[in-house]
């Protein structure tokens, strides 16, 4: 059988969104996106419809995560449909604004891609994250962006988990996609992760750039990292965490974690170890917007996916 019956013929993708500033706090995709609202020259391509967008500019302004609610969160059909009335909480209101201009969500007429760019305190290195296993516009642009970037590495979440998956202000596109890049604390901007986040963009910008043109690509396969479970700090019966991530552990997020190494520090020097059944690879260690989310790290674990050849369809 020839490759060619092999082709998935795919939409154009025309419109493409850039967001900085989901949270207000992650100052690489803040800065880059106010760069490029200055000057689109860096993110222009032919054919394409270029869109860098602060996504919530008051927790920006305020240099915080988020006003009311977590905006990467909000995207629920029950706030997307919530009549406008006064009193919202102001990221379930910018969320319905946002719908409105890139989607609605699940439509026809909403954005092509959206790049939703993201900083963790995290040691997790350059992230692209998925939200979905079958996406074969997305898992080719991953594929061709890991390649580009070589030998630096650019690692792959996917988070596609029943529960644990949540409503993204990206997911308002047909392909979105998220871009995490650490580690950076929070309010601080690093020139290494700012330019890392900065050459990813230009890498997918391309991709997409000869996708449109009519540019073929043949089969691929992606590593990525599943997302598997939520890990949370041990605590005492009023909530407030008794242990800290450990040493060992610390840092360590993609590195394998097997049963009986060691996870959390207590404040009284005791180690907890890890008792799960298999190997698994920790990512978001100690990040810092997860306390509140009971949460000291996410374990994945590592799956090989497959996409088939994809070219633009002509009409
Ligand atoms: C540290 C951080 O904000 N991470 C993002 C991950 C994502 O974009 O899916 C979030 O929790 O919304
Ligand atoms: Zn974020």
């Amino acid at each position: 059988m020839s490759s060619r019956t092999n082709v998935s013929c795919l939409h154009e993708a025309k419109r493409v969104a850039i967001f900085g500033g989901t949270h207000g706090n992650e100052m690489s995709g803040i800065t880059l996106v106010n760069m490029w609202k200055q000057n689109s020259a860096e993110i222009e391509r032919n054919g394409l419809l270029i869109k860098p967008f602060i996504s919530n500019p008051k927790a920006v302004k305020k240099c915080t995560r988020y006003i009311d609610t977590d905006l990467n969160r909000a995207f629920t059909p029950e706030n997307l449909s919530a009549p406008d009335v006064e009193g919202l909480l102001y990221e379930v209101q910018r969320a319905k604004e946002i719908n409105r201009m890139f989607g609605p969500k699940g439509s026809s007429d909403a954005y092509d891609v959206i790049f939703d760019l993201h900083n963790t305190t995290s040691n997790m290195g350059s992230t692209l994250i998925l939200e979905s296993s079958t996406d074969l516009f997305n898992l080719q642009m991953v594929h061709y962006i890991k390649k580009a970037m070589a030998p630096h590495t650019c690692s792959v979440l996917l988070n596609e988990h029943p529960q644990l998956k949540y409503s993204t202000t990206r997911s308002v596109a047909k392909h979105p996609i998220g871009l995490e890049v650490g580690p950076q604390p929070q309010g601080v901007l690093r020139s290494n992760v700012f330019e890392s986040m900065r050459t990813i963009l230009k890498h997918a910008l391309d991709f997409i750039e000869f996708f449109n043109s009519g540019v073929e690509f043949p089969p691929c396969t992606v590593d990525v990292f599943r997302v598997q479970e939520r890990m949370d700090y041990p605590r005492d019966t009023n909530g407030n965490i008794t242990a800290m991530v450990h040493p060992h552990l610390q840092d360590c997020d993609w590195e394998p974690l097997n049963r009986g190494d060691p996870m959390f520090l207590t404040f009284d020097g005791r180690t907890i170890l890890y008792e799960g059944a298999n190997t698994v690879y920790p990512t978001f260690i100690n990040e810092a917007a997860y306390y509140e989310k009971q949460q000291a790290f996410t374990t994945t674990c590592r799956e090989i996916l497959s996409a088939n050849a994809i070219r633009k369809a002509f009409k």
